[in-house]
């Protein structure tokens, strides 16, 4: 194994371990690796890594423990309006980066040039996929910023709004040809990805896959048949 991937194995067990820390005490974790809870604290702060032999014993002790999925569920709290705060998930680096690791595995066969999304929310997942896959990301706004010289633009009317939103992308941010995952953290219409879409298509670039945490009804089994690509969420709402 390279250095490199030795050393992004240990860190990934330490966000493991940071993950699971959320759910279970130092002395149950203790149970479960067989290994003393001052050892599992010192990876827990960084303050030492373990051999590359013992991150594997340990990856394949502890990964079991981990359901992105259900981690991702706890955390949703909803509103008496039926809307829900993303950010228990949207901050968590930790996990964030264990769903980024699993996006970037169904993805990895795709030759994806670049990740898009849609600023505000999608920004994190954006970062964390295209660091995951190794490429740049990019996210259109809700405003044309300042000291850009010409724009992808599109407008669409959200669902429940009655108001037109545009969004922009610096035209140098999406290249003709370029292979393009888009994400975002929900898609409920599909209004705001279908914009992104276009974005692409306004650009010569090719989607290649849609990847969503969390998708609200049908929408991603119409957008799967409207444009033959991978349209994937982590959860699914009804
Ligand atoms: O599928 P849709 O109906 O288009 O909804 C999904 C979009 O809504 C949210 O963004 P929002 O427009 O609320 O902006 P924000 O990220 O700045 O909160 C979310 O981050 C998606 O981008
Ligand atoms: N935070 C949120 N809660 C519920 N539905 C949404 N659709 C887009 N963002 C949402």
């Amino acid at each position: 194994m390279s250095q490199l991937k030795s050393v992004q194995e240990k860190l990934r067990l330490v966000r493991v371990l940071r993950l699971l820390k959320k759910t279970y005490t130092y002395e149950e974790l203790s149970k479960i690796t067989g290994l003393p809870i001052t050892v599992l604290n010192r990876y827990v702060r960084g303050k030492v890594l373990p051999s590359a032999e013992r991150t594997k014993e340990l990856l394949s002790l502890l990964l079991p423990y981990i359901n992105i999925e259900e981690e991702v569920r706890k955390r949703i709290k909803f509103d008496e309006y039926g809307f829900f705060d993303n950010m228990p998930v949207l901050s968590d680096t930790s996990l964030m980066s264990l769903i980024a690791e699993e996006v970037a595995g169904r993805y990895m066969d795709k030759n994806v040039d670049k990740v898009l999304t849609a600023a505000t929310d999608g920004i994190a997942l954006g970062v964390h996929v295209a660091r995951e896959l190794n490429v740049d990301v990019v996210y259109a706004k809700k405003k044309k910023e300042v000291g850009v010289e010409k724009f992808y633009e599109v407008s669409y009317v959200p669902s429940a709004s009655g108001s037109v939103t545009t969004l922009y992308l610096p035209q140098w941010a999406l290249k003709k040809g370029e292979n393009v995952l888009i994400v975002d953290d929900v898609i409920r219409s599909g209004e705001t990805q279908r914009a992104l879409l276009e974005m692409c298509r306004q650009a010569g670039a090719k989607p290649v896959g849609m990847f969503f945490l969390i998708s609200v009804g049908d929408v991603i089994e119409r957008l799967r048949e409207e444009y033959s690509i991978p349209v994937e969420s982590l959860i699914r709402l009804e």
